[in-house]
This record gives structure tokens, C-alpha cells and sequence, in this order.
């Protein structure tokens, strides 16, 4: 569960940074009060909320494993100046050792393990403050 309390500088602050998920899924609900925005066609489209729908995120490890066909897509969520926020997401991600390699050719990334993945995601987050994430894997 996320909380996003309200925020008196909502034009400046963020409630995500922009980031594409580290999992092969994710399965979201949003509350009513919306934020969550993704890119599409090169800009920021912001995604209304509905009661009665899941919202569902192809990861990183989703493009990976299909060569780079699907693509896991950019978001954030933008702060509310008046009201807070909840939003609910579960990630799918397989066992550390499970190795992602896709065997169509030529192969957009080399093979690497899960563990291998999120381990050099923490890494880069640590040392330029940010997540390189799959051009790191990039053949
Ligand atoms: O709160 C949201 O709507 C999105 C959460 C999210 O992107 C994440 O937890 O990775
Ligand atoms: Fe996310």
C-alpha cells in the first residue's frame, strides 16, 4: 500500500519520481484521487481513475523476456495539494535465481538473473542517485 500525504508544494515535488517497474508485472489500484501519470508517444498522459478497474504494468523483465517487443513504460505520480492519496500495487517478480534471456535473435539484451537485475538497479540508484535499469543489459 502507497500513501501519498497531501502536499503543499504539489508543483515541485513529485509522489514517484519517474521510474518503469523492476518486476515482470504489476497489478495496481488507484484511489479517486488520481496522480498517476505514464508516457505515451513521448508525453506525460495521466491515468483516470476507475473503481472498477486494475491498471496493469508490464516490468522491466516482461520487456526483457520478450526481446524488447513490450515495453515497460515510464511513470510517476504527482502530488495533490488538498487531499491524500492510497494506491495499492503487487509486483510480480519471479525467484532471485531465475535467468531472463529471450531466445528470439538477434538478442537485445544479454541473459542475467533476477538477483543480478535488482542488485545492479540498487547499485546505480547509490552511486548516480537514479536507476539505469535494462540499457545496462543492453547487447
Ligand atoms: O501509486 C501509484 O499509482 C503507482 C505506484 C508505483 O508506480 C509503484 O509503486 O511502482
Ligand atoms: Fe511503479
Amino acid at each position: 500500500m502507497n500513501r501519498y500525504p497531501p502536499c503543499p508544494l504539489p508543483w515541485k515535488v513529485f509522489g514517484l519520481m519517474p521510474h518503469t517497474d523492476s518486476d515482470f508485472l504489476t497489478i495496481l489500484y488507484q484511489d479517486q484521487v488520481g496522480g498517476l501519470q505514464l508516457v505515451k508517444d513521448g508525453r506525460w498522459v495521466t491515468v483516470k481513475p476507475n473503481p472498477e478497474a486494475l491498471i496493469v504494468n508490464i516490468g522491466d523483465l516482461f520487456q526483457a523476456w520478450s526481446n524488447g517487443v513490450y515495453k515497460s513504460v515510464k511513470h510517476r505520480v504527482m502530488t495533490n495539494g488538498q487531499v491524500e492519496r492510497f494506491s495499492v500495487a503487487y509486483f510480480l517478480c519471479p525467484s532471485y535465481d531465475t535467468v531472463i534471456q529471450s531466445y528470439k535473435e538477434p538478442q537485445v539484451y544479454r541473459k542475467f538473473s533476477f538477483k543480478e537485475y535488482r542488485d545492479q538497479v540498487q547499485e546505480d540508484v547509490r552511486i548516480t542517485g537514479s536507476k539505469v535499469g535494462l540499457p545496462r543489459f543492453l547487447n
